[in-house]
């Protein structure tokens, strides 16, 4: 299977994990969008949804959903949403479609994430794909020089968010302590979300490879 092929397959594995009935969490990118095409497809009785980016609720509205906004729920049973790359430890990159934020507040609603992921992103240690960090526009110079102190090769990337800022994608990263770096990097002035989803880590992943869809569970402990 090519990257595509791997991603259409991990997205509609995921569908299996929909509960009816639920408000469902949707995230964003070129996954997702395999995602919200096999639900559409599927003919589940699903409420409403949330969703993690304008990109997102408009596919998700074009074909026939219910979008609503976060603060109108208490929580969401299921979160769908895919990752830049994936460690062992379902520690993950986040933010390369610029979502970043959104994500991670319908991740932390959520009482289970699946992540859905061609095998390309899984990875023994994160860093490779540069990190993206959402920065509040008039901070972008000081956090770019906050980040480079930290050993990131900061690039300010030609784009502004769904809540009006910007993104610094973080590059020359080794990234051993992911949780311990998420803390550091949300102390920044200025720094709106890190693409580190090392506290609010992934439940359920489907990884589409050439062998098929491989499904694992995050261990608890
Ligand atoms: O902001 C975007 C999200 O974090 C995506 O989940 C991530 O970039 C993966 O995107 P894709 O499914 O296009 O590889």
């Amino acid at each position: 299977m090519n990257q595509n092929e791997q991603k259409k397959a991990a997205a509609e594995r995921a569908v299996a994990y929909v509960e009816e009935g639920q408000v469902l969490g949707v995230g964003t990118g070129s996954t997702v969008d395999f995602f919200i095409d096999a639900l559409a497809g599927a003919g589940l009785r699903i409420p409403a949804c949330v969703s993690s980016s304008e990109r997102s609720s408009k596919r998700l509205q074009e074909r026939g959903f219910r979008i609503l906004d976060p603060n109108e729920i208490d929580g969401i049973g299921v979160y769908v949403d895919g990752a830049d790359e994936i460690d062992p430890g379902f520690n993950m990159i986040k933010g390369g479609g610029g979502a970043l934020t959104r994500e991670k507040i319908l991740a932390s609603m959520a009482k289970k994430y699946v992540c859905i992921a061609d095998g390309s992103k899984a990875v023994r240690i994160l860093g490779h794909f540069p990190l993206p960090v959402e920065v509040i526009p008039m901070a972008v110079h000081a956090v770019a020089r906050r980040l480079e102190a930290m050993g990131g090769r900061p690039v300010l990337r030609d784009f502004t968010t769904d809540n009006g800022c910007k993104i610094l994608d973080v590059h020359g990263l080794f990234i051993q302590d992911p949780a311990g770096l998420e803390r550091e990097m949300n102390q920044i002035p200025g720094v709106v979300t890190v693409g580190l989803f090392a506290q609010r880590k992934a439940d359920v992943l489907l990884l589409g490879t050439d062998e098929g869809v491989v499904e694992s569970t995050r261990a608890s402990a």
